[in-house]
């Protein structure tokens, strides 16, 4: 394989699984290598061995330094050199391997052993997803004729692929100490602290009105690129009364987590880190990433629905009154900010609701297992 960061470790020995292949294209942002690395280090630490094709891995210089056992990077360009298939190719978000490995993996089945084809779709608590999952994609197109390729769909009920959750995380982040100094700032007594990760259209100048914390002690910690350029034409004169901002630098998965854990409050975007925060159990505002014909509204409200299913109605009016305005969509009547500890609550609840759903990566192994 070529070189690729990070540093990739040695597959274990040929008497290890047949490796998978998971391919990723970096469409824009960080979101299809977040959710791939994870899905690759899970699997991996799970005695599956991966192979994870990336056409652009330089996020991963940051968010995973050190690499992970058991997971090999290899960059996917024009003259990558491919070996054959392993056990199970995914395709993240329906990327398209290369024509010529899936030429090798329907020779594979003609041989009588064609590895296990999923495409691992995006995120979406709405209905399609249910009906979706699992679903057979024959293929019909050459090389790919006689293949299948199975959609596999994450999500938030039962019915659906579930989460990515590693074994044991939920008690690694309870017991994890707060990222303060790679963070580079330490929370003064009575701060609210809150991680702000956003896109660059957030109506940053609203933030302190919209949470209902204008003029009260807030450390805003600000992610780097969007928000950290975003703040200067938001606040000119400086912070709002009482808050404090600090950017910060980019930090490892594990940390980024570890932060989502510590902090009071999380502004989260995308795919991965807004599930990490509903991880975090800790009170989320979402701005999910716009769609040029506006799909993601419908989106939106799908996951504000099961979300606040159970919540007290003031409280899901007001957790959806603000998911609406920090994502630009219109907002009727009046409304109140939720209070922090009745959105905690929520939080806390969601999370233990989400904890019963078998993980992705359990799912898929199953998955696999069954149609192998
Ligand atoms: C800020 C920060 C993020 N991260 C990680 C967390 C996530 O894995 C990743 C960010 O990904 P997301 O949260 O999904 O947000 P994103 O906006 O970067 O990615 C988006 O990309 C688009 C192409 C997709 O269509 C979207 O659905 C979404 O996935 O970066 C760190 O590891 N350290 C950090 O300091």
């Amino acid at each position: 394989m070529p070189d690729a960061a990070p540093a990739s470790p040695p597959l274990p020995s040929p008497t290890a699984p047949r490796p998978w292949d998971l391919f990723c294209r970096v469409i824009d942002n960080f979101g299809d290598i977040g959710v791939c690395w994870r899905l690759a280090a899970d699997l991996a630490d799970r005695g599956q061995p991966v192979r994870l094709w990336v056409d652009d891995p330089g996020a991963l210089a940051w968010m995973a330094p050190g690499g992970h056992p058991g997971v090999r990077v290899g960059r996917w360009d024009a003259h990558t050199c491919w070996p054959a298939p392993g056990a199970v190719v995914v395709e993240a978000f329906g990327c398209d391997p290369p024509t010529e490995f899936v030429a090798a993996m329907d020779r594979q089945r003609a041989q009588g052993h064609p590895p296990v084809w999923i495409n691992l779709e995006y995120l979406s608590a709405e209905d399609y997803v249910e009906r979706s999952h699992r679903l057979p994609s024959p293929q019909w197109r050459p090389p790919a004729q006689g293949l299948v390729k199975w959609f596999f769909y994450p999500g938030f009920t039962p019915a659906t692929g579930g989460l990515l959750r590693e074994p044991g995380l939920l008690s690694r982040l309870a017991a994890a100490p707060p990222p303060w100094q790679q963070a580079g700032a330490t929370p003064r007594p009575g701060e609210t602290v809150v991680s702000l990760f956003c896109y660059p259209h957030a109506p940053l100048a609203e933030l302190p009105t919209l949470l209902g914390l204008q003029s009260q002690p807030v450390l805003l910690l600000l992610t780097p690129g969007a928000a950290t350029r975003a703040w200067p034409q938001a606040w000119p004169d400086g912070p709002p009364p009482g808050w404090r901002v600090h950017p910060l630098p980019w930090l490892t998965q594990p940390d980024f987590d570890r932060l989502l854990a510590a902090c009071d409050l999380n502004l989260v975007r995308g795919e991965d880190s807004f599930v990490r925060a509903q991880w975090a159990g800790r009170p989320m505002l979402w701005h999910i990433y716009a769609q040029d014909d506006g799909a993601h509204a419908a989106k939106l409200d799908a996951f504000l629905d099961l979300l606040t299913r159970d919540a007290p109605p003031a409280l899901a009016d007001a957790v959806r009154h603000l998911h609406h305005r920090w994502n630009g969509m219109p907002t009727g009547g009046v409304w109140a900010p939720p209070a922090l500890q009745d959105w905690q609550t929520l939080a806390r609840s969601w999370r233990s609701r989400l904890a019963l759903q078998d993980d992705l990566t359990s799912q898929l192994l199953r998955f696999v297992t069954q149609s192998g």
